[in-house]
């Protein structure tokens, strides 16, 4: 088992990643969360395959349980659904001692997250990630929202678990379209800060190797590393934090403008090469770069590009929370394992999604 250790200035706590580790959740939850009470959060698909192993392991760890079951899709990330699973958890009595646990991928960990973090203005949470987008990204660092009509994202807290549990094995029922979705947030840690993950990606794409679990393992726990030094410094993004939104502006824009039918990790994907090809077409990157990420992001099976123009990305971009006032900031690409932020104001960063597209 891999155990890394995420120290915020909100909480400290582990994030454990291995095979075999959802009959432990309870014992985890025990000695990280307290509390005698426990709302596992989970969805139609995660539910029935893992909530029995999670829910007897929290019961046989002293803890009297419930489950709250939400569809399977990004449209449960919502003001009504949040008001839902607030009333069931003050129906089943959970005070503050008490514990959300979240049994599922990004989506029901951001809902289940964000109701932690307001249920009688803050209980405990435990993440239980089952995707593998949620293992290497939604389920560190304390980012908890659901959307709004307006964008992406757009209500949230910043709220740290008390325990993250990654038990690898989950991956092997997810369907393929779903599994390389999730590979857009693994190569955009490549890009981001990580040259030599991301010629692994390149050599041999995860969406080629998903039954060898020790790549996965490793792969997980690499990214964790890398979220994991970017959050110990900046819990709520204020500077740096800002860089693992790369790909974020443009690929929340698209995912929008789908109405949420595009997955995220393809949204940010598509977001990733359109900035890279903006950022080459200024100089700021080699075209060798560009270049080289849309040939990664294909090989998984992503999109490179969207059929939207400029006008209607911008339109939906503009909701972004990296935007201050008339400027936007953009985390630009200026080699394979390096970016930084820039500052544009709104129309320059309208022209520079033209550029990509
Ligand atoms: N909080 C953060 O820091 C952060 C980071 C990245 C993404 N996100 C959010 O995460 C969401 C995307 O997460 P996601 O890609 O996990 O999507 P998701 O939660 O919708 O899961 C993808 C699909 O896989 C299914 N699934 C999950 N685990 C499974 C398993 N083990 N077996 C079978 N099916 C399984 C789900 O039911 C769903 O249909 C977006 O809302 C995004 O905004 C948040
Ligand atoms: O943890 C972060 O910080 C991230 O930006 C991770 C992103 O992958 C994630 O999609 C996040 O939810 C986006 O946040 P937002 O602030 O742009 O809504
Ligand atoms: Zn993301």
């Amino acid at each position: 088992m891999q155990t890394i250790e995420v120290a915020t200035s909100s909480r400290t706590y582990n994030v454990h990643i291995a095979s075999g580790l959802l009959p432990r959740v309870g014992e985890i939850a025990r000695s990280t969360a307290g509390g005698s009470r426990a709302m596992v959060v989970s969805n139609t698909d995660v539910a029935p395959l893992y909530s029995a192993a999670v829910l007897e392991s929290l019961s046989a760890a002293g803890y009297k349980t419930d489950i709250h079951v939400v569809e399977s899709n990004e449209t449960v990330k919502n003001m009504s659904e949040l008001a839902l699973l607030l009333e069931h958890c003050a129906e089943a009595e959970l005070t503050r001692d008490d514990l959300v646990v979240a049994l599922g991928g990004g989506v029901v960990g951001d809902l289940a997250g964000f109701a932690a973090a307001t249920y009688m203005r803050g209980c405990k949470l435990v993440q239980v990630p089952t995707s593998l987008l949620a293992m290497v990204d939604s389920s560190v660092g304390g980012k908890t929202a659901v959307d709004l009509a307006h964008g992406k994202n757009l209500a949230g807290a910043f709220f740290q678990p008390r325990a993250v549990v990654a038990s690898v094995e989950a991956l092997d029922t997810i369907a393929p379209d779903l599994f390389a979705d999730s590979c857009g947030e693994v190569i955009k840690y490549g890009v981001m800060s990580d040259p030599g993950l991301f010629v692994s990606l390149e050599k041999t794409p995860l969406t080629e190797s998903r039954d060898d679990h020790e790549r996965l393992e490793g792969v997980i726990a690499r990214c964790v590393e890398i979220k994991r030094d970017v959050v110990s410094n900046d819990e709520c993004e204020r500077g740096l934090r800002q860089t693992l939104n790369l790909g974020h502006t443009i690929g929340h824009a698209v995912e929008s403008a789908n109405e949420y039918r595009l997955g995220h990790g393809s949204s940010v994907a598509a977001g990733m090469c359109i900035m890279a090809r903006a950022c080459a077409k200024r100089g700021w990157c080699d075209r060798d770069v560009a270049h080289r990420i849309e040939a990664a992001v294909a090989a998984h099976g992503l999109p490179t590009s969207t059929d939207f123009d400029a006008d209607t990305l911008f339109r939906h971009a503009k909701a972004d929370k990296k935007r201050h006032g008339d400027t936007m900031n953009i985390v630009a690409i200026e080699a394979i394992g390096s970016v930084s932020i820039k500052t544009l104001p709104l129309d320059e960063f309208r022209t520079l999604i033209e550029q990509g597209l």
